[in-house]
């Protein structure tokens, strides 16, 4: 699984010029891509990222990848970053890592998004993933009662639970807030649930990325495929 992601990573790499502004995804997939991104800055490739966690900030430093942020500079080229499932519209679950406010920031900021994975991460449709909600921890009862609604008014519905660190404490983001995950088991309509999610005011953001991925590179056992999104 760990070949296929480095495959994966391996071929968005083929996508970046000298010169390029990039957002630099977390998780286990795009790690690999700092990691190569290292081995081609060492090698005499010029480019800046902007790391989407902490944790990548840490591996881009140590892969000696040059990084800047959202304030010093207006625009990314390209955003490289794995996902937790991917649809055939290119729209996407994230932030399995817990990164998905800093993730959309950048998603958003780039001129195109690249997402990387092994072909498991491919679905017919959202929702077997657990979807992550990034919540203001402050009147949580009152946030997770308007979240249950905005899960009925979209036709799903399924338990809820903060998240918790591997330490049994409550896991808390980079940006200083929590995680509640919902296991919807199948999202029919994700744009529409994004929207209802986005309008909660102690949602701070959620794992739906819709229409965000320019294209997605699946790594599988019969090779690589690269599929781009269909225009509106
Ligand atoms: O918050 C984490 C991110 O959204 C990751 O990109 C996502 O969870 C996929 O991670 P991995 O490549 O480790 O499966």
């Amino acid at each position: 699984m760990d070949q296929l992601k480095r495959q994966a990573a391996a071929r968005a790499l083929e996508e970046v010029r000298d010169g390029m502004q990039l957002g630099l995804g977390t998780g286990s997939t795009a790690k690999h891509f700092v990691e190569l991104l290292g081995e081609r800055v060492a090698g005499g490739l010029k480019v800046i990222g902007v790391p989407t966690s902490e944790a990548t900030r840490a591996d881009a430093e140590r892969c000696g990848v040059k990084l800047t942020t959202l304030d010093e500079i207006d625009h990314l080229d390209i955003t490289v970053d794995g996902a937790d499932e991917i649809d055939p519209e290119l729209n996407l679950i994230k932030g399995g890592g817990g990164a998905l406010l800093r993730e959309k920031i950048v998603a958003a900021a780039s001129d195109r998004m690249i997402v990387i994975a092994d072909d498991s991460k491919w679905v017919p449709t959202l929702g077997k993933f657990p979807l992550p909600v990034e919540v203001i921890p402050f009147g949580l009862g009152a946030t997770r009662r308007a979240i249950e609604k905005a899960f009925a008014d979209c036709g799903v519905s399924g338990q809820m639970a903060v998240r918790k660190a591997k330490d049994g404490h409550v896991f808390v983001t980079d940006g200083g807030h929590w995680i509640v995950d919902a296991q919807l088991g199948r999202i029919a309509d994700p744009a529409s649930l994004a929207k209802a999610l986005s309008a909660i005011p102690g949602v701070v953001e959620h794992g739906l990325f819709i229409g965000l991925a320019s294209s997605a590179v699946l790594a599988g056992g019969g090779g690589i495929r690269v599929i781009e999104r269909r225009k509106p």
